[in-house]
């Protein structure tokens, strides 16, 4: 792990490089990105199939893309019955989380006029669970439990085929979680197909989840053409940590996201110079042994950095520029920081909060903004399910009052229909 202190000439440029690091897309992907989304545009099923077999080196047919009610009924006889019993305490977790983030429909009187919102979920809503290196269980229960919280009707989950069936912990979590239909297809042409429809898929409204760098960037492409929840691209965690802390612990959680993807980046931001030699060293331990060894330990190479600074509100200074997905603030008083924090997907304070506890049963949703995009984008929630449409109701009495100001600003925009419209009311 690189380690940096503030006397480091390379500090200032290494830290912009970090939280810049959302903005500099590789046009490399960029331009395969385009090149399957306008084939899948162009070619449906049969441009999704090619993709299929090319980049996931499964052969299909288009009969084959869905995934069978049978399927998922068999995938029961596939999986224990503590492991099913995990997944229903996480599904409950999750649920009751994100039944707090409900949002009705709310209307108010004043002297002038009734206004309000009403909440309407999105109609269909696509699922993207990742499933290039890893499988993903939770992620399925993490973006459909709010869809079906929302009202969300159609919930089309996809996924990257393997070789045989699909993976049963998959299946049976779309089952508890309320998934309506299933696709063996992932990467760009599985995004490409909800975004356009094929004559298998028929199109979404907005696709949500969390995907690889091809993913995210395709999901960003498409923006406009779909709704899209956030970038949730390779995963990100950044460690707030004061020289009290345990640097076997800060190594085993900054492990635990880079052993998802070698795009993972993860960061440590400590007072203690000693601290971070003593977690660069714990890495290298922990590294060994580890059944995704050859992805941290790239992720790490690659990516990973300790910043030493000489204060606290420095500290935090650090993680608001950068901006991370995770942040873990490893203090006796980490609330004391809370309102000093601007940016984060997810906070984890304290020392006893590994960020692992929130990807699978906590509650709260594991699929967060990365990228420096937690500047802008929040986790995924159930409003990203649903939304607003601004009610207005005048009677003719309520009208009256208000019309020289309405005729007014009409005049001054130049647009005269605009006036006309409220005045015929009247004459
Ligand atoms: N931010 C979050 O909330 C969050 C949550 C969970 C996981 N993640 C991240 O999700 C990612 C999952 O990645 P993954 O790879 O396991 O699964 P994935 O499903 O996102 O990506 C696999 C797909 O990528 C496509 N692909 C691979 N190489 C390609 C290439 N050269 N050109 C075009 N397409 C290509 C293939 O179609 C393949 O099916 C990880 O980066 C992980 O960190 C993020
Ligand atoms: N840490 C991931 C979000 O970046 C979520 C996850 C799912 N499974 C394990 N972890
Ligand atoms: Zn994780």
């Amino acid at each position: 792990m690189k380690i940096l202190t503030q006397a480091d000439r390379s500090f200032a440029a290494t830290l912009k490089k970090v939280a810049l690091r959302g903005a500099v897309q590789s046009s490399a992907v960029e331009k395969t990105v385009r090149t399957i989304l306008q084939a899948v545009q162009r070619g449906g099923d049969r441009a999704v199939l090619r993709y299929t077999k090319q980049f996931d080196r499964v052969a299909l047919k288009a009969e084959a893309l869905r995934v069978s009610p049978e399927e998922v009924k068999e995938a029961y006889h596939h999986i224990r019955k503590d492991e099913g019993d995990a997944l229903r305490f996480a599904a409950q977790r999750v649920t009751a989380f994100h039944e707090r983030q409900r949002t009705k429909t709310w209307m108010y009187q004043d002297e002038t006029a009734t206004l309000g919102q009403v909440v309407t979920p999105v109609d269909a809503v696509g699922v993207y669970v990742p499933g290039g290196k890893a499988v993903y269980p939770s992620s399925v229960l993490m973006c459909a439990i709010p869809a079906k919280v929302a009202g969300v009707e159609r919930i089309v989950m996809v996924t990257p085929p393997q070789k045989g069936p699909i993976n049963p912990y998959l299946l049976v979590a779309a089952d508890i979680a309320g998934v309506t239909e299933i696709y063996r297809v992932g990467g760009v042409q599985a995004v490409a197909a909800l975004a356009y429809g094929t004559k298998t898929i028929a199109k979404v409204d907005k696709i949500v989840g969390p995907g690889n760098i091809y993913v995210a960037t395709a999901k960003r492409l498409l923006y406009g053409t779909v709704g899209i929840d956030m970038i949730a691209g390779p995963s990100e965690l950044l460690v707030v940590a004061d020289e009290e802390t345990n640097p076997a612990h800060v190594a085993a959680d900054l492990l635990c996201e880079a052993e998802h993807d070698e795009d993972a980046q993860v960061f440590l931001v400590t007072t203690s110079e000693r601290l971070a030699k003593d977690v660069s060293k714990q890495i290298e331990r922990q590294l060994k042994g580890l059944q995704r060894e050859k992805i941290a330990s790239k992720s790490i190479a690659r990516h990973a950095v300790a910043f030493v600074v000489t204060t606290m509100d420095e500290a935090i200074a650090v993680a608001n520029e950068i901006a991370a997905e995770h942040l873990t603030l490893s203090v006796d008083n980490p609330f004391d920081y809370l309102e000093k924090i601007r940016h984060a997907g997810a906070l984890f304070l304290g020392r006893h909060t590994p960020p692992s506890v929130a990807d699978y049963i906590a509650g709260p949703n594991h699929v967060l903004p990365t990228g420096g995009s937690a500047r802008f984008f929040s986790a995924l929630s159930v409003h990203d399910y649903v939304k607003t449409s601004n009610i207005v109701h005048y009677t003719k009495e309520e009208l009256r009052k208000v019309r020289d100001y309405l005729v007014r600003l009409a005049h001054i925009e130049g647009f005269d229909a605009h006036a006309k419209s409220a005045e015929s009311r009247f004459s």
